[in-house]
């Protein structure tokens, strides 16, 4: 379960997240979805402990900033960042150890595989495109074996395989029990995986619905109907 208590973050005088307040129930995928420069990623920051900020943030019901709740949480960013020396492998090898993970060197494997990393194992981290980056990112996240992860426009910059495998993935993730936030501005990529979503603009959540209360709306619809036709893309 993650749940977020009156977020409120300010970069200077401006207010770019203005007390937020929402929860994604356990092994639910839930959607922070909202135009360019609605507060998404600082939320996630926030959550993810790269900010400081107003208001609470709790993880499996325990504190963020504990190391508790950091242990059993993963975060990828928008921007992936990578170790220049350390190789694809090693990313994976470094997260593994430093988390104590009970990933399996065959689960490590099959994530290689599922995102065509297994023949750049041993490329370095300054050797990568950017969405090469961005699936070391995720496999990294992956090999914590998180119980909660956030995802920061994870679809922006990988090949369709790497997107249909990311979804495939979700959806495993849900079936055994982990909670996911994902942001994103682009409907289209996060259809068949919500369950409940949060509508964001400048700054404030203003729709929260499930996917249940949504029945056979077409969301594409209700976003524009929720933010008065605000731009998406
Ligand atoms: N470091 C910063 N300093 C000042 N203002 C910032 C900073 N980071 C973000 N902002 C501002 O905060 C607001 C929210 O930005 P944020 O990156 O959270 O939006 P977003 O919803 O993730 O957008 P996008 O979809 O473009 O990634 C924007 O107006 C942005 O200009």
């Amino acid at each position: 379960m993650l749940e977020i208590q009156n977020l409120t973050k300010k970069y200077g005088h401006y207010l770019a997240v203005d007390h937020v307040s929402f929860t994604v129930p356990g092994g639910q995928v839930g959607i922070l979805l909202g135009p360019n420069g609605a507060g998404k990623s600082t939320i996630i920051k926030s959550i993810a402990g790269l900010l400081r900020y107003e208001g609470g943030v709790g993880i499996e019901q325990m504190p963020a900033r504990t190391l508790e709740a950091k242990r059993i949480f993963a975060y990828v960013p928008e921007m992936p960042a990578m170790f220049d020396a350390l190789t694809v492998r090693e990313h994976i090898e470094y997260v593994r150890r430093a988390y104590n993970s009970p990933i399996t060197d065959e689960e490590v494997e099959q994530l290689l595989i599922r995102f065509e990393l297994e023949d750049k194992q041993n490329k370095l981290g300054n050797e990568l495109s950017k969405g090469m980056m961005q699936k070391v990112s995720i496999c990294c996240a992956l090999a914590i074996c998180p119980k909660v992860i956030l995802l920061d426009e994870p679809m922006v910059g990988l090949d369709p395989a790497a997107i249909k495998e990311l979804k495939e993935v979700v959806l495993e993730l849900k079936a055994q029990g982990v909670t996911v936030l994902i942001s994103t501005h682009m409907l289209e990529m996060v259809k068949e995986l919500w369950d409940v979503m949060f509508i964001m603009e400048q700054g404030k959540i203003v729709g929260t619905f499930t996917r249940e209360q949504a029945k056979d709306t077409d969301i594409e619809e209700l976003f524009f109907r929720i933010t008065g036709g605000g731009e998406s893309e």
